[in-house]
């Protein structure tokens, strides 16, 4: 299905109308009439009551009576029966079910029809419950070999209740023999709000995650909280059914939605694939279904067209034939444009890149063309250096250049953003610098030459090598004296200077100086602020850490400071099944696709460890129909739950404690900067893990700071788009329990040429022990301090939880899951 949404500004609805009793065979001309009325698709079912009938009596071979729906298929979405039971207890029953199910799908291949809505599996059957969606699951992988072209769409309520399931006149459930049957003993249990979801992860994962398979969401009257609604988010909604039921009457009497039923709707409409609307049993579609009283008029001839009172007679009476589809029409019509974020990641939502490597990579102009779009990123640095910058003078400190101007080099000055931001931090800040760029990358370092002709009036001192072997920024001894050298020495075309630029007040002679400095009365000096935007995703992923080491030595020793000052990476376990299956997919040609971390703007994920959203403690208030106090144009803001995302490790410069490399040693040693964790998640509802997600922070210099992690983004750079988060997958999903707690161990390794990750998962259920009084080892033992400790979370869980008689619950621990331990190392980035 591919998607509705625009590139830019709101997205639009595809809107479909579902009438259950519809027997009106789907023609070119019904679907016209149809797409008159504003409505996008119809469906129709595949087999009629005819079927039904002959089928409850003796299934055998009436398909031929069957009219076929003719070339209008595009528009249509295929049903299937929803008297079957594959799920019966009864073999008899599952296996005519089975049948049933075969013949319609093999007859809707047949008829050309590339959409299928299936009724979801039922839940109940006497005193047993969700025994049989094994049943149909298997009978679904079959539908979908059976028919190549089709997707399949597994129509579930949001929630399993077991009160609306329903057994209706002719149904084959109820038919299923007593002896299969456990009688009902007690009370219906009660709403399981993930029931229909873990019916749904076990159909798909029996499916094997098949690109076919979509989930038809049935929006129910009440939402469920938005720990369920954001399960759903995640999963591959293609359809979203809405019955007559969910909508409340407005003073005027039209059908709307509540605030929380618009919110959940334009949040599924901002997914990369936002999911088709089925208007279900909303009434007639005029001209389809009902006597033709309402249905569109042909166009009139001239004299038919009636005068203006008649006009202004006939609105009076004017009464709207459909008027769901109007509300949702206007609901399009009020979805708010997307952000400068939205529009950024168009097309890339949800989409899995290799994370870059410019250390061993050049980067292409475009690809800096896109950084440099970023509307806070350079912003931010140019406050920090500008900050550091009136520090340096307020505290008075001593600068490493004889004539007292600070010595400031940006390293890594990719075409130069950050050199032009250090030039105006020091116009502003009033203090006088000696600007450095260094740059490895030799075709950006062609257009930072031209920028120093052309936009900083040759002040910059440009330096063209890997920071790492660079020798540091040389000065005048004493005041310079006039020379007829260019600026600009390489350290990477060492005597080769492919340009002659102007010359200026900083220029340090000719690269071949290098060999004696003094010769020309130049000397080396330390940098006294050092610049660099080396970050990846995870933060040290780009080997930030690497390469600052290797400019360390050259930063002032007593008042030297680097911008970041520091960066830490963080992590969060999530539910990412689209990401599993595209990774899945990938592995078949490429088996270190799992092992790989990948950069992805997420997107349909949810956050399997978090803190109750607030509307969740009461969710009655995302159902409010007061919806005269939403402002007109405005869609209301029901945020899904913040995730609980914690620290791995951070890296801070200048870093005094880089152990000295014995001369000997030819490859220069990095174990300062392996780094490992172990932290703890504790995950209130059951949920799939499929990977962990990873965020960075970094401080540039004292309050100023850029965060990608959820947590604190908005405080600390909203509207960022530079960086998209990380995510390291898991090779085979781990189920998580109710109540359960994920464990990431993480690493990141090196052998000396280059840097990888290592992860692994486990998954423990919480058992709560009876005696409180015994004293056992808390749930975090092992695991780094300044997890969100269990017993705090269980204690914010409600009032069964709470501290009974003065004693806090205690819980042991049983480990239920345990991924492999992945490792990057073949993608490993070389240092
Ligand atoms: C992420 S880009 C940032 C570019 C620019 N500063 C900006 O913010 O738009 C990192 C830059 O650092 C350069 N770089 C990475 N490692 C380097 C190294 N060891 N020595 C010199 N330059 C390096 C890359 O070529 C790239 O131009």
């Amino acid at each position: 299905m591919e998607s509705y949404g625009s590139d830019e500004g709101a997205p639009s609805f595809c809107i479909g109308n579902h009438e259950t009793s519809r027997s009106l065979p789907i023609t070119s001309q019904v679907v016209r009439i149809a797409h008159e009325s504003n409505y996008d698709m119809l469906t129709a079912p595949i087999t009629n009551q005819h079927f039904h009938s002959r089928v409850l009596g003796l299934l055998s071979s009436y398909l031929s009576t069957l009219q076929s729906p003719d070339e209008a298929t595009s528009q249509l979405v295929g049903i299937t029966s929803s008297w079957i039971d594959l799920c019966s207890p009864d073999p008899l029953i599952a296996d005519l079910s089975r049948q049933v199910l075969m013949l319609e799908v093999a007859y809707a291949a047949f008829c050309g029809i590339g959409y299928l809505l299936l009724p979801g599996p039922k839940l109940h059957h006497g005193d047993m419950h969700s025994e049989g969606v094994i049943y149909y699951a298997r009978a679904i992988q079959d539908a979908i070999s059976l028919g190549p072209y089709i997707q399949f769409h597994i129509w579930l309520p949001m929630v399993n209740n077991p009160e609306l399931e329903v057994d209706t006149v002719g149904d084959l459930a109820p038919l299923a023999r007593g002896e299969f049957l456990l009688p009902i003993d007690g009370a219906l249990p009660k709403v399981d709000l993930f029931g229909t979801w873990d019916a749904w992860d076990l159909i798909r994962k029996v499916c094997k995650y098949h690109t076919r398979l979509f989930v038809a969401l049935s929006m129910p009257s009440r939402l469920p909280p938005l720990s369920v609604q954001s399960r759903w988010h995640s999963e591959p909604v293609h359809l979203l059914t809405i019955a007559a039921a969910c909508f409340l009457k407005n003073q005027k009497g039209f059908p709307v939605l509540s605030k929380g039923h618009q919110a959940l709707i334009a949040k599924l409409m901002r997914l990369r694939t936002p999911p088709w609307i089925l208007l279900c049993d909303v009434g007639p579609v005029p001209g389809i279904d009902t006597d033709d009283a309402d249905a569109p008029q042909s166009p009139l001839s001239g004299t038919e067209y009636p005068s203006l009172s008649q006009v202004v007679g006939s609105t009076k009476k004017h009464h709207d034939p459909t008027p769901h589809l109007s509300y949702l029409r206007n609901l399009q019509n009020r979805q708010p444009p997307r952000t400068p974020i939205e529009r950024f990641g168009t097309g890339y939502q949800d989409y899995l890149q290799a994370p870059l490597q410019p250390l061993t990579v050049n980067l292409e102009s475009i690809t800096y063309e896109v950084f440099e779009k970023d509307p806070i990123k350079y912003e931010w640095y140019e406050r920090a250096i500008e900050k550091a910058l009136r520090d340096w003078a307020d505290q008075k400190k001593p600068t490493s250049h004889p004539d007292g101007k600070v010595v400031l080099a940006v390293v890594g000055a990719g075409r130069g953003p950050l050199v032009t931001r250090a030039l105006k931090a020091s116009a502003k800040a009033g203090v006088e610098i000696d600007m450095w760029a260094v740059e490895k990358n030799q075709n950006a370092f062609v257009l930072l030459q031209r920028h120093n002709e052309t936009i900083w009036h040759g002040k910059v001192n440009l330096v063209q090598s890997d920071m790492r072997s660079w020798k540091g920024p040389r000065v005048r001894k004493s005041a310079p004296e006039e020379t007829n050298e260019p600026i600009g020495g390489s350290l990477g075309i060492e005597d080769s200077l492919l340009y002659t630029p102007k010359k200026s007040e900083n220029d340090p002679g000719r690269a071949s100086d290098l060999i004696d400095p003094t010769a020309s009365g130049l000397t080396h000096t330390h940098v006294d602020i050092v610049v660099s935007e080396l970050l990846g995703s995870f933060a040290d992923n780009e080997l930030s850490p690497e390469c600052l080491d290797g400019v360390n030595h050259l930063i002032n020793p007593v008042h030297g400071i680097s911008i970041p000052a520091s960066y830490s990476a963080h992590l969060t376990p999530i539910s990412a099944p689209k990401l599993h299956a595209d990774i899945s997919l990938q592995s078949v040609s490429n088996p270190t696709a799992p092992e790989t971390p990948y950069v992805v703007m997420l997107h349909a994920v949810d956050y399997l460890s978090s803190r109750n959203p607030p509307s969740e403690v009461d969710p009655a208030a995302q159902n409010n129909a007061n919806r005269s106090s939403m402002p007109s144009g405005t869609t209301p803001a029901t945020e899904f739950a913040t995730p609980f995302v914690q620290t791995a490790w951070s890296f801070s410069h200048p870093n005094p404690n880089i152990p000295s490399q014995p001369q000997s040693q030819s490859t220069v040693s990095n174990s300062h900067n392996v780094r490992q964790t172990r932290l703890e998640f504790p995950v209130r509802h059951r949920g799939v893990c499929h990977g962990i997600a990873g965020y960075f922070e970094t401080v540039l210099y004292g309050d100023v700071e850029l965060s990608t992690n959820p947590v604190t983004m908005d405080a600390k750079s909203a509207s960022m788009i530079s960086w998209f988060p990380i995510y390291f997958p898991l090779k085979t999903p781990l189920n998580v329990p109710d109540n359960g707690e994920i464990v990431i161990t993480m690493y990141r390794q090196t052998d000396n040429r280059k840097i990888w990750y290592e992860w692994m998962v486990e998954v423990f259920s919480l058992e709560r022990i009876a005696t409180p009084t015994m004293k056992l080892p808390s749930p975090t033992g092992g695991v780094r301090p300044g997890s969100p400790s269990v017993d705090s979370v269980r204690s914010k869980a409600g009032p069964k939880e709470q501290v009974d008689d003065g004693v806090k619950p205690r819980y042991r621990r049983v480990r239920v899951g345990l991924s492999d331990l992945h490792s990057s190392i073949k993608e490993g980035c070389l240092m």
